[in-house]
């Protein structure tokens, strides 16, 4: 269980986040909306200590380690003339990872016979699949996807669906996935987080479909701006 507790983060005199307040269970997949600019990387990268937020983030009651999260915030960046797998192998000696399951890594994201390809020629949505392969190397507990389906086109953004939903989905896991397309958030999740300038403004069960999330999200980016 992963504890937010009253995070805040002012750069200059801009508030990024506003007293974000929230409790994240094993097992769920929960989707972060907002407009852009809404602070969904920002508290992202304060959880993976990235900001200098004040606050407390703890796992289980104890202070969080960067080690438990594996994430996947912007493009992925990778050696590009190295093949998948090497990437991926170098990666795991960075977290010094002992014998590292590489293979498994690989085919959970459906990259095993592509293994031997350079980063360079993989395309955007296998270089994302091999993002979150790599996000989840080693012993990760939360995984943080930022816009994992972002200018994927409609197989790459079905591939990222059925990835999270049918293999990376665990008791043992808790899955933060940031995206504008409501298509996407409707069908994986099962917990709705709404970011409005800074504040999570509303968390809910997902019990919605597409259009009736759509209208969800105008409602209530158009309403008040009181946090939860
Ligand atoms: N290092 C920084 N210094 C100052 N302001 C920042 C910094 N990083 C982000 N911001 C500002 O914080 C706000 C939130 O940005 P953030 O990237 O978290 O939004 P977002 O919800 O992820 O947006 P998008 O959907 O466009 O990715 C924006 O106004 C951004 O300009």
């Amino acid at each position: 269980m992963l504890q937010v507790n009253n995070v805040n983060l002012e750069v200059g005199n801009a508030v990024l986040l506003h007293n974000i307040n929230i409790t994240l269970e094993l097992g769920k997949i929960y989707g972060v909306l907002g407009s852009n600019g809404a602070g969904k990387t920002t508290m992202f990268k304060s959880m993976l200590g990235l900001t200098d937020f004040t606050g407390e983030i703890l796992s289980d009651n104890q202070p969080v380690s960067s080690r438990l999260f594996g994430s996947l915030i912007e493009y992925p960046a990778f050696y590009p003339k190295l093949t998948a797998e090497e990437n991926l192998r170098l990666h795991a000696k960075y977290l010094q990872i002992n014998n590292p399951d590489i293979r498994t890594a690989l085919e959970q994201v459906n990259l095993w016979e592509a293994r031997n390809k350079l980063f360079s020629q993989l395309s955007l949505g296998m270089r994302q699949r091999l993002g979150i392969a790599r996000a989840f190397l080693g012993n990760v507990t939360y995984l943080l996807l930022d816009e994992p389906t972002n200018g994927l086109d409609p197989m790459g953004i079905k591939e990222i669906r059925l990835l999270l939903k049918e293999r990376l989905k665990s008791p043992n896991h808790c899955i933060l996935v940031s995206s504008h397309n409501l298509t996407e958030i409707a069908a994986i999740t099962d917990c709705l987080i709404f970011i409005k300038n800074g504040r999570i403004v509303e968390i809910l069960e997902n019990s919605y479909n597409e259009q009736e999330l759509e209208a969800l999200y105008e409602k209530i980016m158009t309403s008040s701006e009181e946090g939860v």
